[in-house]
């Protein structure tokens, strides 16, 4: 059962303690005539009423970084803090929020010249868990890193290492922690790694030009990064965190923006989003019985992140110039009732069977790691990660754990049942070599299984009715024949015959070779010089291919 298997530590829901949302405010360099904002000291700024100049309103966040920020002020006052919660198995979301042309992409991904939020979490969370490794007690923990990269464009999930996935589904844990099955999870044995993968599937999300921005982002775009740290001994306890870095898109003013067509329609999907995701924070500060995260797929995304487990921070962008002054005014408005969201972190623990453990592959970085069951961070299947230790290679390769998304108990008893029967009826024959373990696989590999057994048990089912049939027939054959053949003096080529063996019997001796023939997977058995009765007997059939003849 998987929750005996991989029992979660996590303590009770009223025991975490709180830990706000943390919000913080960078202005981007005024391009256009007065500012509209300025800060005031590192916590609090004053927005200029456009209508009377002498009004102005205050707001307090925990940071202020003005015009003159720099992405290593950004970075190490409000991003690196939370990351040392990973190591915990804590989970943390950085999110970029703002009006179009704010600078919520130069925050999160910037330039080579100014790397922002995502590169230097990336190297810090990297060099983080390689120190973890070399630091005393270290070398009796496995740690891994791993990322996807996705963007929800349209109300629809693509996965931006793979483009090919369309519209994956969001699906939640027992633990509440938000999952998309299916989406493409590449482990980072190093830096390299991640430039490896990020930079091909950043030129996949989906950027146009608008008269605000020339490379405005039409997409919100989430990286999520997992850290393991797996316990080598007994009672192999398992950590896993997620880290999420968001790039919002902007909210558009379409009167200004001059969207037409598709732009408009993708507009109309970033403004609709952003606007549950304000009803989302509203209800969370009301304490309403009724959350709408479902009601866009950003807010589910973002559920672990705002009033879930995670360390949260927002970092509101703000565009100074005269011309944002009502998207500046509702940006301060949403990340002052932001500050007030409480999340309830937590260690996400589990204990593992030794049989759930995993071996690293070989190569790490090496192509694309399989698809993550995709049903719990804890059932992630861990590989060496930077400073990771592999187990000896003589160690047998182990099963992979068991899903906890749809647990054993759940799955319909009919369905359980039709896999046992199945493992059971693979056990029978033979297994084709191969143990197939079923009931401990992901779903949906568990169902293609089941397609390939159903397709195996057809073709037995076909190739004991052909037995059958040509056993009957060399029956009626010999019964045919006037009298038996008398070998001494029948020429050479009728002395030997072909012996039709059950199919589970068949085998080859040295210098035949057996294979399935093309269309209907018939084992064809090539010996190199039978001829004879048999011979006759076994041309009929359709399909059988006799090589010696
Ligand atoms: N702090 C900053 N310093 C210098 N330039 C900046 C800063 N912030 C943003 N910019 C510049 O402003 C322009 C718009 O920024 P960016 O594309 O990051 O906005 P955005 O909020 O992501 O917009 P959208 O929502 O349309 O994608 C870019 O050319 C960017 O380089």
């Amino acid at each position: 059962m998987p929750s005996q298997q991989r029992p979660s530590l996590a303590e009770p829901r009223r025991a975490r303690p709180p830990a706000h949302v943390r919000v913080c405010v960078r202005l981007r360099p005024c391009s256009q005539g007065d500012p509209c904002i300025r800060g005031l000291d590192s916590r609090s700024l004053e927005i200029i009423n456009w209508r009377n100049k002498l009004e102005t309103m205050q707001y307090q966040f925990d940071t202020i970084y003005g015009d003159q920020a720099t992405q290593q002020d950004i970075y190490s006052g409000s991003v690196q803090p939370v990351l040392c919660h990973l190591l915990e198995g804590q989970n943390a979301s950085v999110l970029a929020y703002g009006p179009t042309g704010a600078g919520k992409t130069h925050t999160m991904l910037g330039s080579p010249e100014q790397p922002g939020v995502i590169p230097r979490a990336l190297r810090d969370v990297l060099q983080m868990t390689r120190e973890a490794s070399c630091s005393p007690g270290g070398e009796e923990w496995d740690y891994s890193v791993s990322m996807s990269y996705l963007e929800i464009y349209q109300e629809k999930v693509l996965d931006l290492l793979e483009p090919s996935q369309q519209d994956l589904l969001i699906r939640e844990d027992r633990d509440r922690n938000i999952l998309i099955p299916g989406l493409t999870e590449r482990e980072l044995g190093g830096f390299r790694d991640f430039e490896r993968h990020f930079l091909p599937a950043s030129r996949n999300r989906t950027v146009a030009s608008t008269q605000l921005n020339d490379r405005s982002s039409r997409s919100h775009a989430v990286l999520v990064v997992r850290v393991a740290r797996s316990q080598r001994a007994p009672p192999h306890r398992r950590r896993v965190a997620k880290l999420c870095l968001i790039d919002l898109a902007g909210s558009e003013d379409n009167r200004r923006t001059g969207n037409r067509g598709l732009r408009l329609k993708e507009s109309g999907a970033i403004n609709a989003s952003r606007h549950v995701l304000s009803k989302v924070v509203d209800a969370l500060n009301q304490g309403l019985p009724r959350v709408p995260y479902r009601d866009s797929k950003l807010t589910r995304l973002l559920q672990d992140s705002l009033g879930g487990s995670a360390h949260s921070v927002i970092i509101a962008n703000v565009a100074p110039e005269q011309h944002f002054y009502f998207d500046t005014l509702s940006t301060l408005n949403f990340a002052a009732k932001s500050k007030q969201v409480v999340n309830r972190p937590f260690t996400q623990e589990t204990l593992q069977t030794p049989g759930a453990r995993k071996r690293p592959p070989k190569d790490p970085g090496a192509g694309p790691r399989a698809k993550r069951p995709p049903e719990d961070p804890g059932a992630s299947s861990e590989d060496a990660g930077p400073g990771a230790k592999s187990p000896p290679e003589e160690e047998p390769p182990e099963a992979e754990p068991l899903s906890s998304l749809l647990p054993l108990e759940q799955l319909d008893p009919r369905l359980v049942q039709r896999l046992l029967g199945l493992e059971q009826l693979e056990k029978q024959q033979g297994g084709a070599g191969r143990r197939l373990p079923l009931l401990s696989t992901p779903r949906r590999e568990r169902v293609a299984l089941l397609h390939q057994l159903e397709e195996t048990r057809c073709e037995l089912q076909k190739l004991k009715e052909r037995q059958k049939e040509l056993e009957a027939m060399a029956l009626l054959d010999k019964a045919c024949q006037p009298k038996p053949l008398d070998h001494s003096k029948a020429p050479a080529r009728a002395r030997k015959q072909a012996v039709v063996l059950p199919l589970q019997q068949v085998q080859t001796p040295v210098g035949q070779q057996a294979m399935p023939s093309g269309a209907e997977g018939i084992l064809v058995v090539q010996r190199n010089q039978v001829r004879g009765v048999g011979h006759r007997v076994l041309g009929r059939q359709q399909g059988w291919k006799w090589a010696g003849g």
